[in-house]
C-alpha cells in the first residue's frame, strides 16, 4: 500500500522574530509569526505527511494553545510525526515541498534545508526535494507580508519503501 498526502502553510512576516524555513535559521530583519518557530516548510511537509496517513492535520497533534509548542523547533514536529506514522505502520518514501517567497532566496539554503529535513524524517537526503518560486509580486506574498509553502509527501506499508 502507498498513499499520498498534500500540505500547504502560511505564516506572516514581522519583525523581531526568527527565521526559521526548513530548520535552517536565516539571518535578516523579518521572521515568521507563530506560536511554534513557524517554520512553514517544515509546517507543510507535516500537514502532507499526517495527510497521506489520515491522521489529521499539525493543529490536531500540536494545539496552538499548548505551552509544549510555543517556539518550539518544528524539526521536533516533524520527527513526532513520523514517530505517529510508524505507530500506524507507516514509513516515508519522499517528499516534495515549494517555498513561495518573494526573499529569501532558497539556493544558499537548500541543501542544509534538505539535510536537516531528511534527518528529521528519518530518510535518506535524496528523497527530500526542495523547490521555490516568489510570487511575481503578487498577493500578499508578492508584497513581502507572508511566506507560503506547499508540500505532497508518499508513504509507504512496505520495509525499504
Ligand atoms: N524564494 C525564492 C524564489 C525563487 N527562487 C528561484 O528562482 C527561480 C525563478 O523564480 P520565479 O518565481 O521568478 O519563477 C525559481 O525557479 C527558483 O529557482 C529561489 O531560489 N528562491
Ligand atoms: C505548529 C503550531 C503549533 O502550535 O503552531 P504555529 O507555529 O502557529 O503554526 P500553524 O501552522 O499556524 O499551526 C499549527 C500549530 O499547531
Amino acid at each position: 500500500m502507498i498513499r499520498v498526502g498534500i500540505g500547504y502553510d502560511v505564516h506572516r512576516l514581522v519583525q523581531g522574530r526568527r527565521l526559521v524555513l526548513g530548520g535552517v535559521e536565516i539571518p535578516g530583519e523579518l521572521g515568521l509569526e507563530g506560536h511554534s518557530d513557524a517554520d512553514v516548510l517544515l509546517h507543510a511537509i507535516g500537514d502532507a505527511l499526517l495527510g497521506a496517513a489520515g491522521l489529521g492535520d499539525l493543529g490536531r497533534h500540536f494545539p496552538p494553545g499548548d505551552d509544549r509548542w510555543r517556539d518550539a523547533p518544528s524539526t521536533l514536529l516533524l520527527r513526532e510525526i513520523v514517530r505517529l506514522l510508524g505507530e500506524a505502520g507507516w514509513q516515508v518514501v519522499n517528499v516534495d515541498a515549494t517555498l513561495i517567497a518573494e526573499w529569501p532566496r532558497l539556493g544558499p539554503f537548500r541543501e542544509e534545508m534538505r539535510a536537516r529535513v531528511a534527518a528529521a524524517l528519518g530518510i535518506e537526503v535524496e528523497r527530500v526535494s526542495l523547490k521555490a518560486t516568489t510570487n511575481e509580486g503578487l498577493g500578499f506574498v508578492g508584497r513581502g507580508e507572508g511566506i507560503a509553502a506547499l508540500a505532497v509527501a508518499l508513504i509507504t506499508d512496505r520495509r525499504g519503501g
